[in-house]
């Protein structure tokens, strides 16, 4: 039997922010197998996913795992392994700040019938934790208005204005 293959190493998540979940849950990397246990209809609570065939799934997979230390994404799994919570977390590396390490928060969702169990609250801490101990001296985040309070109980602060210009 061979085993999972997971993004990146799952000891990079402490044991700690594994005991504070609620019971029955556990938080991971993301799977190459997630694709057939709900992650994409996770994702869609937050925006339009597309249709994604397995093998894109893979292919966008095998991509991030191939630039080590720059994509974390981490999922949250009820006892029956389906995916519940999703996260990410990229590591840019700079110039600035002497070539510094800024972690950048992307695309959270949580399924609808699991919010208010605090697994957002978990997912954020975890990423936040996870770009911390790879050396990155800040992370930032771009959300909407009504998730601001949401960050804020998370620990961040409301310190600007995103600029868009979309395609
Ligand atoms: C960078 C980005 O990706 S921004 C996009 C974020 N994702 C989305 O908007 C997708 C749809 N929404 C969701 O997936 C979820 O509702 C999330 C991620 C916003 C919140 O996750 P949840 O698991 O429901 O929140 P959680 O239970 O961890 O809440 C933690 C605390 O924040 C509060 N909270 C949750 N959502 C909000 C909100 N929108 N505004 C204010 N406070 C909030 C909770 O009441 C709780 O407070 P408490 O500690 O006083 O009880």
């Amino acid at each position: 039997m061979t085993s999972e293959q997971y993004l990146f190493d799952p000891s990079l998540i402490p044991a700690s922010f594994q005991e504070s979940l609620p019971a029955g849950y556990h938080i991971r990397p993301l799977s190459v197998l997630d694709y057939n246990r709900g992650v994409l209809e996770v994702l869609a609570v937050l925006t339009t996913v597309g249709p994604i065939s397995k093998e894109e799934f893979a292919t966008q997979f095998q991509y991030w795992k191939k630039q080590n230390d720059t994509y974390y994404v981490i999922v949250i799994t009820d006892a029956k392994n389906q995916v519940m919570a999703i996260g990410s977390v990229i590591i840019e590396r700079k110039l600035i700040h002497q070539c510094g390490l800024a972690g950048h928060i992307e695309d959270i969702a949580v399924a609808s019938d699991q919010q208010g169990k605090k697994l957002g609250l978990h997912l954020i801490n975890t990423l936040t934790n996870i770009a911390k101990t790879a050396g990155a001296y800040k992370v930032i985040l771009d959300c909407s208005i009504e998730n601001v309070g949401f960050y804020e109980k998370c620990g961040y602060k409301n310190v600007g204005a995103q600029m868009k210009l979309a395609f």
